[in-house]
């Protein structure tokens, strides 16, 4: 998928800017930033939620606005995001069968096929046993596993998501991001964590101020300098002790170039 000059504007703001961006097929591509620097507002208009003003979001080479209806942009792109009030009163089963929409014929009920790979999506994420739960039930984890099923189930090429870790435990941010990981689709992912970002990326873009202000391999783009320039903290760029990638060290504002702390 590729962002081809986007910029989009939310009531008459502009709020990004001319964004160039590119995942081929079966990257996962970080896309990061301080608040308010426009993620959530770009890859709104991966999944349909925001028109751009100006460019186009290219999805295996058509454009998702111009060359395809809703249904057929929802068969090629998946999002999870955050969840809508109305989700808390549905089934786990039932969430998970919205992911089939795009698939099914208009008011048309769920078929055995439908109801198979929404069995398949739930094993997958390993909440194969609560498909009768009530959503608003679940713990933040299990709804964050639920919504990946139901992206799951729309079989697409391409999959966006947004904050996907936010209220996990370092062990789900783990399991969930090992989950998407071990999938054959492009993914687009927002996330806080630069640590994670660098485990998991294949190549970052770093926004800021809804402009691309670095892209590339994610050794490129996490440095200490752009690090302090995007985010105006410290960091000292290190290597992950077991795995080799790109790790940075942040250190608590007050002890800024103090040596380490005595024990
Ligand atoms: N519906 C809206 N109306 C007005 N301004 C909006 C709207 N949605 C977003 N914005 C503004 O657009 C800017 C970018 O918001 P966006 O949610 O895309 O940022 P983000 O990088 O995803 O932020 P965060 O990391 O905090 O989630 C912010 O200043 C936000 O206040």
């Amino acid at each position: 998928m590729r962002f081809d000059g986007v910029s989009v504007a939310i009531d008459g703001v502009h709020i990004v800017h001319g964004v160039e961006l590119e995942a081929r097929d079966g990257e996962i591509v970080g896309v990061l930033g301080p608040n308010g620097s426009g993620k959530s507002t770009l890859l709104r208009s991966l999944y349909r939620a925001l028109r751009p003003h100006a460019g186009a979001v290219l999805v295996d080479g058509d454009d998702v606005w111009r060359d395809l209806s809703a249904r057929a942009a929802a068969r090629r792109t998946a999002a999870v995001t955050q969840h809508s009030a109305e989700e808390f009163r549905l089934s786990v089963r039932e969430v998970v069968l919205m992911g089939r929409t795009p698939h099914q014929s208009l008011l048309a009920p769920a078929t055995a096929t439908d109801h198979r790979i929404a069995d398949t999506a739930l094993e997958q994420v390993g909440m194969d046993h609560a498909g009768h739960r009530l959503f608003g039930t679940l713990s933040g984890g299990e709804r964050q596993r639920v919504v990946l099923a139901r992206a799951l189930c729309q079989q697409s090429r391409v999959l966006v998501l947004d904050e996907p870790t936010n209220h996990l435990d370092i062990a789900h941010q783990l399991e969930f991001l090992d989950l998407v990981a071990a999938l054959p689709t492009t993914t687009v992912v927002v996330l806080h964590d630069l640590n994670l970002a660098a485990a998991y990326c294949d190549r970052l873009y770093l926004l800021d101020g809804g402009r691309v202000v670095a892209a590339g391999p994610v050794a490129d783009v996490l440095t200490p300098e752009t690090v302090r320039e995007v985010f105006g903290v410290s960091a000292t760029l290190g290597r992950h002790p077991v795995s080799g990638a790109p790790h940075l060290f942040f250190s608590r504002s007050d002890t800024e170039g103090t040596p380490e702390c005595a024990t």
